[in-house]
């Protein structure tokens, strides 16, 4: 039988104290009713003692969400649990979050009091929250730092003034898992009382192992889990929600641990969380990345296509992304190139026009850094559908700039067969290209029109040029395409006049 775990998502409160993630009331209203879509089972709405705008965004949150508790954080001073009280006490379960340091450090340096003063002031200020509601959480802040003796008699002095929760953070990140695991195995074991509060753990990530401490502090004994969206938080950030939670969930088999979240819920919740503090998502980051189900290298990639499983431990679907992304780059194989040409529409390509676009894909590979659906479908369009068949492009160098010289363009071409190359100038590069192109095959169509388009987005992307030319009343469109858009431009000309020849063609058979 899998137990519960609790989560206690904290973005609001300790992921506001990541610097620059700063949010207004209604951003924190929206974020907090996300947070409820995403099933936490308790939300930290902020430190009401610590601005007026902090205290009302607390009420609000309060006042909006009723499926999941509320709470609002304190020191352990009357004022501040009077104020946390006054801010969440419209809620459907307030929670009173109360915390004091125990650590030598803090006592001696921070708090300038003894051991035995904190032990009072813990007892005190829990007693204090208890007069108000019996949701009461009481945190030993720098608890991993503290003395276990000394901790253990914090711990039993706050269950036994009536806390229902006891947290144990490890503020700045400096304990280890094995550590970390032991010291909750000591509490549950020494303190009489243990099995009265729910033993939480709130760790940090300055080495990184906010997560791994979390998931080994459950593993001891621990029953909930302080964490925020995408690790944020004071510093170097909180655990991760969606990594603690996709731990468990992957790997129920090990943990035997539930928790109340809707997967499917993760990604929306940590991508409003992005818009709301103006901080993109590192691509490379756990679950939640741009490139966590993106698979690049042929080998992975055929894999996938036989098996998701074989390099897929969770669905994109299950944490609410759309699907597995094959990107096309340099070290893709057939395999991925075959199914996305297939899911482009274009099911008839023989084993020859494949490798021809194979080719083409990883010679742009080389030239751009990733490789979109719509690239794809220009090289199929370049190498297959507009074989030229007068005309063809074989090099172009143009020279253009701010400068005196008149733009010039050097073009080599092929035409019925025959090698010809010729240099010409134009007001702008795309005008020389065309008047060298136009006096190699000895013609002057008309340009109607001329248009060019990123196919994708990025400063890399490749450009689609369209133009449209006129000759003796007869008019044909050309498009091309390349990371150049001056070589787009020249490909889309000679692709219009290979059309407007083939249309003469035609006419002419009719005629006859
Ligand atoms: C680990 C954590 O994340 S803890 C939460 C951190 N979050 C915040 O600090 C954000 C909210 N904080 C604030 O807005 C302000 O610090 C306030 C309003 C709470 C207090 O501001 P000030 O009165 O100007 O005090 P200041 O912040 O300079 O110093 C903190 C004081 O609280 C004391 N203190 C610190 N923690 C506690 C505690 N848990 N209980 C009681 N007193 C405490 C300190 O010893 C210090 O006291 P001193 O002034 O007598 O030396
Ligand atoms: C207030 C407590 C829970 C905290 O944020 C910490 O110790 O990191
Ligand atoms: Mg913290």
């Amino acid at each position: 039988m899998s137990q519960r775990i609790f989560i206690f998502d904290t973005t609001l409160r300790d992921g506001e104290q990541s610097p620059g993630a700063t949010m207004n009331q209604s951003e924190k209203v929206r974020l907090a009713r996300q947070l409820e879509s995403l099933g936490v089972d308790i939300i930290e709405a902020g430190f009401p003692a610590s601005s007026q705008g902090d205290f009302e965004a607390v009420q609000a949150i309060a006042a909006e969400v009723r499926g999941c508790q509320v709470a609002g954080l304190c020191r352990a001073l009357d004022k501040d649990i009077d104020r946390a009280w006054d801010a969440i006490k419209g809620g459907a379960n307030p929670r009173i979050h109360t915390f004091l340091a125990t650590s030598p450090l803090h006592m001696t340096y921070k708090l300038r009091k003894e051991p035995a003063q904190v032990i009072e002031m813990i007892d005190h200020a829990v007693r204090h929250a208890r007069k108000y509601t019996t949701n009461v959480e009481f945190s030993a802040e720098d608890g991993s730092r503290s003395e276990w003796e000394f901790l253990a008699r914090c711990v039993d002095t706050a269950i036994k003034a009536g806390a229902t929760t006891i947290n144990i953070p490890d503020t700045v990140g400096y304990t280890q898992p094995d550590e970390f695991s032991a010291l909750i195995r000591y509490l549950l074991e020494k303190v009489p009382d243990s099995d009265k509060a729910v033993f939480s753990v709130h760790c940090h990530n300055d080495l990184g192992l906010a997560v791994a401490n979390t998931l080994a502090a459950l593993r001891a004994g621990a029953r909930q889990a302080e964490v925020t969206l995408s690790g944020i938080g004071e510093r170097a950030g909180n655990a991760s929600m969606e990594q603690v939670v996709m731990n468990l969930a992957t790997r129920a088999d090990l943990y035997k641990l539930e928790t109340g979240i809707k997967t499917e819920q993760i990604y929306p919740s940590c991508r409003l969380l992005s818009r709301i503090i103006g901080q993109p998502i590192p691509p490379y980051k756990p679950i939640i990345g741009g490139n966590a189900f993106a698979h690049e290298s042929g080998i992975h990639q055929d894999g996938m296509l036989k098996n998701r499983q074989t390099y897929e431990i969770m669905t994109p679907e299950s944490i609410g992304r759309s699907g597995t992304d094959m990107v096309l780059g340099k070290h893709s194989g057939r395999a991925a190139l075959v199914a996305k040409i297939k899911e482009l529409g274009f099911n008839g390509l023989n084993e020859e026009q494949v490798n021809l676009v194979f080719e083409a894909v990883k010679r742009l590979a080389d030239k751009k850094k990733k490789i979109f659906a719509e690239d794809v479908e220009a090289l199929i369009l370049e190498e297959i559908y507009r074989i030229p068949d007068h005309y063809g492009l074989l090099k172009l160098t143009v020279l253009s700039g701010d400068t005196n010289i008149a733009p010039t363009a050097a073009v080599k071409m092929i035409v019925d067969g025959e090698e010809k190359q010729l240099s010409g100038f134009g007001v702008g590069p795309v005008d020389a290209v065309f008047n060298t192109i136009a006096t190699i095959i000895g013609r002057k169509p008309g340009l109607l029109e001329y248009a060019v388009s990123s196919i994708t987005g990025g400063t890399d992307a490749q450009g689609e040029v369209t133009v449209k030319i006129e000759e003796n009343g007869m008019a044909s469109v050309g498009r091309g395409a390349d990371g150049d858009i001056i070589v787009a431009s020249a490909k889309a000309y000679i692709n219009a006049l290979n059309r407007l020849a083939k249309k003469k063609e035609e006419r002419t058979c009719v005629t006859l």
